[in-house]
């Protein structure tokens, strides 16, 4: 089960520290006995169910292998009780069942910020390219305000007609008609969603500017290991390489923060409401960073998979034409017009408020897909939980597929159907019960919900408008159904067995070319 070995641990580091490896594991031979003997003591009496890794270093999978590693908990929680497992010095628990569920949610005194900064780590730190003064709960009080600032409904209305510009200008660069992995295309219309909401004019209109973004933020996220996270102080080649990428990542965007500021020059864009404020660039740029990588990886996955599903449910993808035609009818009817202009022209309250199909189509693909393990740290003193004490200093993680696959919450549950959510009372008992968190839940609730539906909408509406499309394999069979996401894979769950293109071409919508600038 677990395919752990000392030499995967230091695997990035062997090359520019031998020295250490054998210095390592000589104190790791020396350790084994005395922690093997503890661990068994542990285990009769502290009322955990111990989830199983190696002496000193812990339970390595769960940065390899997550999902698959955390099924364990959800197994041997399902009797009752909490898990917990190791990491280098830390423990961390596992809840799973309502009690635990309830507490991780609502709970005043669990870290959100430690526990994803210390088991997480993808995410760029500004404190890799400057040093900051600002304490890691200062970084996120301000986050959080800028983000409820900056996606309020009156500013975004006001920027649907350019994201939808935005969309059809970077579909017009696609060839008319081909084989892509929405994966890869799909995501770059959310990357560039994100930067105009969220970020600078001046890179969301450069296409080039997006390119180099996308790379440098991806090359953050290759350059992620799991000991570059968990030995933070140790000198390897990942480690050097993520602080590199980290600083030219946090010049790029400091850049056009700075001449902007520099030339006096206005613009209307989110970086502008934050000069406005008198934010220093260091602020700024820390939010930038945050702003993406909150933003595009769950809105991207999930708009994939969304498309994934309609197009293998016809009775669905019908439904779905006949909302977005009602509302073109409605609220745009001149034909003439190309599809991203009548789009744009559906008032913003009516895509929030009245597009129930596509309101229920978002909230199954993130029942779905949305099932990593959410993360913690408690901060302020022992608890106690279900019989056994969660200390102070323990991180914690609550798998969201323990609620959200769970047959006993959802009847068939790998199986896509929007129609389980067309029951107010069904959606009032996930409410009560919190078996659906794909938005979070308690203390921190998803702050870009609004936002994120919107785009998911946007997409949808626009791409399923213009294209035509069918799910292909990478030699262009077709793929019956739809693969399950490999939810191992945190930051795009991909389709397990192999990639899944769309095989698309143009749809003649209005009777006209629907790509018309
Ligand atoms: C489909 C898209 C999205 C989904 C499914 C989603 C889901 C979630 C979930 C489950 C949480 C709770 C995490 C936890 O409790 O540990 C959360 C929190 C959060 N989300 Fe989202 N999210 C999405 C998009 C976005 C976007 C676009 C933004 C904006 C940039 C955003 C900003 C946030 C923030 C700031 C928090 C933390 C709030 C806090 O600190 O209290 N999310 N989201």
């Amino acid at each position: 089960m677990l395919n752990f070995t000392i030499d995967s641990l230091l695997s990035d580091h062997i090359g520019d520290a031998t020295n250490l490896s054998l210095w390592t594991s000589a104190a790791l031979s020396a350790g084994v006995l005395a922690v093997l003997y503890y661990q068994l003591a542990a285990q009769k009496s502290d009322g955990f169910n111990h989830l199983p890794g190696i002496p000193l270093i812990g339970s390595w999978d769960f940065f390899t292998k997550r999902s698959d590693f955390v099924r364990l908990a959800i197994a041997a929680n399902k009797n009752g009780g909490i898990s917990k497992f190791k990491l280098l010095n830390h423990n961390v628990v596992v809840v799973t069942q309502e009690q635990g569920r309830r507490f991780f949610f609502g709970d005043k005194n669990l870290n959100f910020q430690e526990g994803y900064a210390v088991l997480w780590g993808g995410a760029p730190k500004v404190e890799d390219a400057v040093k900051r003064n600002q304490s890691q709960a200062e970084q996120r009080s301000y986050f959080n305000k800028r983000v409820i600032s900056l996606l309020r409904r009156d500013r975004l209305g006001k920027i649907v007609p350019q994201l939808f510009k935005d969309l059809n200008n970077r579909m017009d660069t696609w060839p008319q008609s081909g084989r892509a992995n929405p994966f890869d295309n799909i995501y770059r219309l959310v990357f560039q969603m994100t930067v105009r909401a969220l970020a600078l004019k001046e890179l969301a209109d450069s296409p080039a500017a997006l390119e180099e973004l996308s790379r440098l933020y991806w090359g953050v996220e290759k350059s992620t290991s799991a000991t570059s996270v968990l030995l933070p102080w140790f000198p390897s080649r990942t480690r050097r390489n993520r602080k590199d990428i980290t600083a030219e990542l946090y010049q790029f965007l400091a850049d056009p923060i700075n001449k902007r500021k520099a030339e006096g020059r206005i613009e209307d864009d989110a970086a502008q409401f934050m000069i406005e404020q008198g934010d220093s660039t260091e602020n700024m740029v820390t939010f930038v960073m945050a702003a993406i990588f909150a933003g595009i990886i769950t809105t991207g996955m999930n708009i994939c998979w969304l498309l994934l599903h309609v197009n293998a449910n016809p009775e669905w993808s019908a439904k779905l034409q006949s909302e977005i035609q009602a509302l073109l009818s409605e609220h745009s009817p001149d034909t003439t017009l190309p599809i991203h202009v009548r789009l744009s022209q559906i008032p913003i309250g009516v895509w929030e408020d009245s597009t129930p199909i596509l309101d229920l189509m978002i909230q199954e693909t993130i029942r779905v897909t949305i099932n990593i393990p959410l993360l913690r740290r408690n901060v302020d003193s022992d608890v106690k939980l279900d019989g056994a004490t969660v200390k102070k200093g323990d991180f914690m993680a609550y798998p969201l597929e323990a609620a959200h696959l769970d047959p006993e919450n959802y009847a068939d549950p790998m199986k896509w159907n929007p129609g389980r959510w067309e029951d107010p009372a069904e959606v009032e008992k996930h409410k009560a019960q919190l078996t659906f968190m794909g938005w979070g839940a308690g203390m921190h609730p998803c702050l870009g919900m609004r936002f994120a539906k919107l785009e998911m909408k946007f997409i949808a509406a626009l791409y399923t408008s213009r294209f035509e499309y069918t799910r292909v394999d990478k030699h262009g069979a077709p793929v019956k159904g739809v693969p399950e996401p490999d939810l191992n894979d945190l930051y795009r769950a991909s389709p397990k067995g192999g990639e899944v293109f769309f095989e698309y071409k143009p749809k003649m919508a209005n009777g006209g070319a629907p790509g018309l600038p």
